[in-house]
């Protein structure tokens, strides 16, 4: 019989560090990574390509199981193909971040990215990042992580990272974006942003992302 591969989820809002934080539990542990947020983005952007509507739930359903992408882990980081087009770049802008939430609010959409996920969980283990890892996708998990910051402290990283990325973004327009999208994340109807009941919440408003990964080992251990 094959033993089920260990988990930890790490769900949180936007700009909390979940992306950060799953890429050094990965690299310490030597698992693999689920980067569920980029398929939602990628969904948006194909749906861009493909005239689709954002509203249009039916359209946007078909589109989503029948999704051509490819993660590829590279030493520049996770380069993530398109219908054969590196998109990389493309997804990580805060209109992509907020269009990847429309599109994410509806449960056949959800629905029909399930299994694309769940096939991520592979030996030796699986990292999940994402906003229903815990509550969701992954019940089952090993270990899970709810990541916080306050609104503020997020909308300074975003910042600084976007301009490290040479995007142009305005510091106030940064946060009222965040402000949104963090809404329509936690108030949907189905898997809305929320802490698993059995997660732990770490607020890292003031914590250095060591600090953080140490929290998060400390944690699992024992149970991973
Ligand atoms: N504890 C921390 N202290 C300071 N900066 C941090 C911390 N954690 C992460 N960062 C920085 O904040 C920025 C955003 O982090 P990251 O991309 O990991 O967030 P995220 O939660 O994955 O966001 P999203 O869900 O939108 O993809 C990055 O530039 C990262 O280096
Ligand atoms: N498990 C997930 C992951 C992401 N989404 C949606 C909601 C987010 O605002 C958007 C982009 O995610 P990010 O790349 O910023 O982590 O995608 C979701 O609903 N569920």
């Amino acid at each position: 019989m094959t033993a089920i591969a260990p988990i930890i989820t790490v769900d949180g809002p936007s700009g909390s560090g979940k992306g950060t934080l799953c890429q050094l539990l990965a690299a310490k542990l030597g698992w693999h990574i689920l980067d569920s947020g980029a398929i939602y983005r990628v969904l948006a952007l194909a749906a861009l390509h493909h005239n689709v509507e954002l509203d249009n739930e039916l359209a946007l359903t078909i589109l989503a199981a029948n999704l051509d992408v490819r993660f590829e882990v590279t030493d520049n980081g996770l380069q993530v193909i398109l219908e054969g087009e590196n998109v990389s770049r493309e997804i990580r802008t805060e209109e992509a971040g907020f269009a990847a939430s429309r599109t994410a609010v509806y449960p056949a959409v959800r629905e029909a990215l399930l299994q694309r996920q769940r096939d991520f969980r592979v030996a030796p283990g699986l990292i999940a990042d994402g906003r229903d890892m815990g509550t969701v996708v992954f019940t089952d998990a090993n270990v899970k992580i709810f990541l916080d910051a306050s609104t503020e402290e997020r909308a300074i990283r975003r910042f600084n990272q976007l301009q490290d990325k040479g995007f142009d973004v305005s510091m106030s327009t940064l946060l009222g974006e965040i402000e949104k999208r963090d809404h329509q994340d936690r108030n949907r109807l189905v898997a809305p942003l929320k802490p698993a009941d059995d997660a732990l919440v770490i607020d890292s408003t003031s914590m250095s992302i060591e600090d953080v990964v140490a929290s998060v080992l400390a944690f699992a251990e024992g149970k991973i």
